[in-house]
């Protein structure tokens, strides 16, 4: 059962939330009156459907940088005349440089949960998701009057589990991305930090995670290395190229050599053991593993990265493009046709 204390706040916010999309009416309206002073649409320019959504799902795991390329995209939205719509879904983030259009601690926030039902930040977090699938209409309410002029941006929470444990963020994006509904065009954007690639086992794991992401989420994905302007003065730009594209060399001529030394540690604590005469044995499997893992990655070529680096405008301008494309963006707010009748009646 909901703690009571969820429920009336809830109440409030769907209040707000009318409020809200009335307000985003205007907003909407001053954004189409600034269009049309600079260039004017005529219906028959418009998109295909009228109320076609895009949106961009930004996850990763904590501290990678999700808020601050979220920020950086709105900047860059705004900069060239386009609307951002951001949705914060991370019930425990306190911070904000771009304040969201719609957050999920109006509905419920982590801090409540672990205080009304003793639960800790991770179990915290599992039980404001289903929360929140328990009330889509939170969200819905809020993005069903957005435009096609809209990138509705959802900042997710760090906690890896959430991608690749549990189904609440599929159970989301089925909801938003249904036809007949919301039908948000959505991509994923997975975040991993560039400086990962010093480190082959964190690279990987974190490679294997995005690729978790991928497979549960069912919508068009990019990967992302963050933070590029902290690797540059580390590695050769050249040799940095390798990292875009996860191949099986990458564990064999690993410098640091840190999956073997993790390997090594792991077989040296079950060597403690001495009832324990498979621990040598278990490193060749650790090994074989990695191996196997490193290949699926190779062989099905799932996971590619962009760069991006948040202080350069043009590395944020070359992700969004991708986005676009992925969301198929462009095509929606180029000229089609005009119906056929509007020709019958010509003289
Ligand atoms: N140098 C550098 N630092 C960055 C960049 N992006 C983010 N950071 C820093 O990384 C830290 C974490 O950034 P956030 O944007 O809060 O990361 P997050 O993934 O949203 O974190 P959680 O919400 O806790 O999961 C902050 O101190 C940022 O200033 C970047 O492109 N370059």
């Amino acid at each position: 059962m909901c703690p009571v204390k969820f429920r009336q706040r809830y109440i409030a916010t769907l209040a707000a939330c009318v409020k809200l999309s009335s307000d985003h009416h205007l907003h909407l309206h001053s954004t189409s009156i600034l269009q049309h002073t600079t260039t004017p649409i005529s219906p028959a320019f418009r998109g295909t459907s009228i109320m076609s959504k895009y949106g961009v799902m930004v996850m990763g795991p904590a501290g990678v940088g999700k808020s601050t390329f979220c920020t950086s995209l709105i900047t860059h939205l705004q900069l060239n005349r386009r609307s951002a719509f951001y949705v914060n879904l991370d019930p425990a983030a306190e911070h904000f440089e771009h304040q969201p259009d719609l957050d999920i601690k109006d509905l419920i926030s982590v801090e409540d949960v672990m205080e009304e039902l003793q639960l800790g930040p991770n179990g915290g977090l599992v039980y404001c998701f289903e929360y929140l699938l328990a009330n889509l209409d939170f969200i819905s309410d809020a993005l069903e009057s957005l435009t096609e002029e809209y990138l509705i941006i959802f900042d997710m929470p760090g906690q890896i589990e959430l991608y690749t444990h549990i189904p609440v963020l599929s159970g989301l994006v089925k909801f938003l991305t249904q036809s007949g509904a919301l039908d948000v065009r959505l991509c994923a954007a997975y975040l991993i930090e560039s400086t990962f690639v010093l480190d082959r086992a964190k690279y990987f794991a974190g490679t294997l995670s995005a690729m978790s992401a991928m497979m549960m989420l069912e919508v068009p994905h990019i990967n992302v290395l963050t933070k590029m302007d902290l690797i540059k003065d580390q590695m050769r730009k050249k040799d940095f190229k390798r990292f875009l594209v996860p191949d099986t060399t990458l564990l064999e001529d690993d410098p640091a050599e840190t999956i073997r030394k993790r390997m090594t540690v792991a077989v040296d604590v079950r060597s403690d053991d001495p009832g324990n005469k498979d621990a040598l044995m278990s490193g060749a499997t650790f090994q074989r593993l990695n191996a196997a893992i490193a290949n699926l990655i190779e062989s099905y070529s799932l996971v590619n990265y962009l760069k991006l680096d948040c202080t350069d405008e043009e590395s944020v301008h070359a992700i969004l493009s991708h986005i676009d494309d992925c969301i198929q963006y462009h095509e929606a707010q180029e000229p089609r046709d005009p119906p056929e009748e509007e020709f019958d009646d010509e003289p």
